[in-house]
């Protein structure tokens, strides 16, 4: 995949950002949304590429925009041989998530932003619109933490590879009436909880960079989200893990349907024969190459959100490659009209 395209995608997670922060506080979720995934769209729209959204918006409600399947980048376009050498390029999969964290932005609370993670061709997990059991920690700590392990026996292992007692690990778990007992058994444990209201990509994250006071990411969140979280995770190192959750019971919301066995019909359909099965970062994200962007709306732990000043906006972004070794965090003061007295910092 061309390195140019790292830089353009900065641009879609910035402009869905911006579209969607307007939106900060005003208690419209949907609008908060539907404005991210309008300006993520078009930004993307205008690169050279062959594109397909894998990981989308609504698979059940059918949404519009970024869909799942729907082409994205000039070089789909019907007349792309004018102006793309349609046969050199590299077909991408695209996973989005425009508004991460649509609460978030609408209640004005920290933490949400415009994501995506981009592979070749097949190189992105497409995960149905389920839950996913998650586990997240540092890179000290991949491989030796475990899912299948308990929390109490995870925390032991994250203990000795962070070199830190449990009593100084912050495990971030979605606050939800599922979560109940594992809250109990990590503070039992003797480590402490910061519970979120939403946005689980974020705290996936911070367990690969230290200084977040973010340990460990433990709980169950939304399938898709994991797979964008995995792909950001299995270029910066960390320990993702990730598997399916298909009963509604578990979960305790009406989200996925009422039956446990509708769903794991509806698993073998899309060609997952065993719904329990465990998957690591690369395995979530397994193409050769491995991109992921995202930019603050709301402030973060990670990132800035948008700020806006006459004449402009300020955004934060992060992007990450697993080709170029790198994570760039991306400052950048966007101009309208007439820009007047841009601030250093
Ligand atoms: O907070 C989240 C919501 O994402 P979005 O709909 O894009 O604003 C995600 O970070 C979570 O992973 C997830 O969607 C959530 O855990 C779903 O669970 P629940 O709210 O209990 O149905
Ligand atoms: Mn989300
Ligand atoms: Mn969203």
């Amino acid at each position: 995949m061309e390195n140019t395209l790292g830089l353009e995608i900065i641009e879609v997670v910035e402009q869905a950002a911006i579209a969607s922060s307007k939106w900060m506080g005003k208690g419209e979720k949907n609008i908060a949304d539907q404005v991210a995934v309008e300006a993520m769209r078009e930004r993307m729209n205008k690169i050279h590429m062959r594109g397909r959204i894998v990981i989308g918006e609504g698979e059940r409600d059918e949404a519009p925009m970024l869909y799942i399947g729907e082409e994205v980048g000039i070089c789909t376009r019907p007349d792309a041989a004018n102006f793309c050498n349609v046969n050199e390029l590299v077909e991408i999969d695209i996973a989005v998530d425009p508004c991460e964290g649509t609460n978030l932005v609408a209640y004005g609370q920290n933490g949400s932003m415009a994501v995506l993670a981009i592979s070749e061709k097949g190189g992105l997990f497409a995960a149905p619109d389920f839950y996913m059991k998650k586990l997240a920690a540092p890179a000290a700590a991949r491989g030796h933490v475990d899912i299948n392990k308990s929390a109490t026996e995870n925390l032991k292992i994250l203990s000795e590879c962070l070199n830190r007692a449990v009593e100084e690990l912050v495990v971030v778990v979605m606050d939800r009436p599922r979560h109940k007992e594992l809250i109990q058994e990590i503070r039992t444990a003797g480590a402490r909880v910061r519970l979120i209201s939403d946005g689980d990509v974020s705290a996936a994250i911070c367990c690969a960079f230290s200084g977040t006071n973010i340990h460990a990411l433990m709980g169950i969140g939304a399938a898709p989200e994991g797979v964008i979280s995995a792909a950001a995770l299995r270029c910066l190192g960390g320990h993702f893990q990730g598997q399916l959750i298909y009963d509604p019971e578990v979960v305790q919301t009406g989200l996925i349907g009422e039956s446990r066995e509708g769903n794991l019909a509806r698993l073998n359909e899309m060609g997952i024969t065993d719904g329990d099965r465990v998957y690591n970062a690369n395995e979530l994200a397994s193409g050769e190459t491995v991109l992921f962007a995202g930019c603050g709306i709301t402030p973060g732990t990670l990132m800035d959100g948008v700020r806006f000043f006459h004449g402009g906006a300020r955004t934060q972004s992060l992007v990450i490659s697993s080709q170029s070794k790198t994570a760039r965090f991306v400052d950048t003061v966007h101009l309208s009209d007439e820009p007047k007295n841009i601030q250093l910092r």
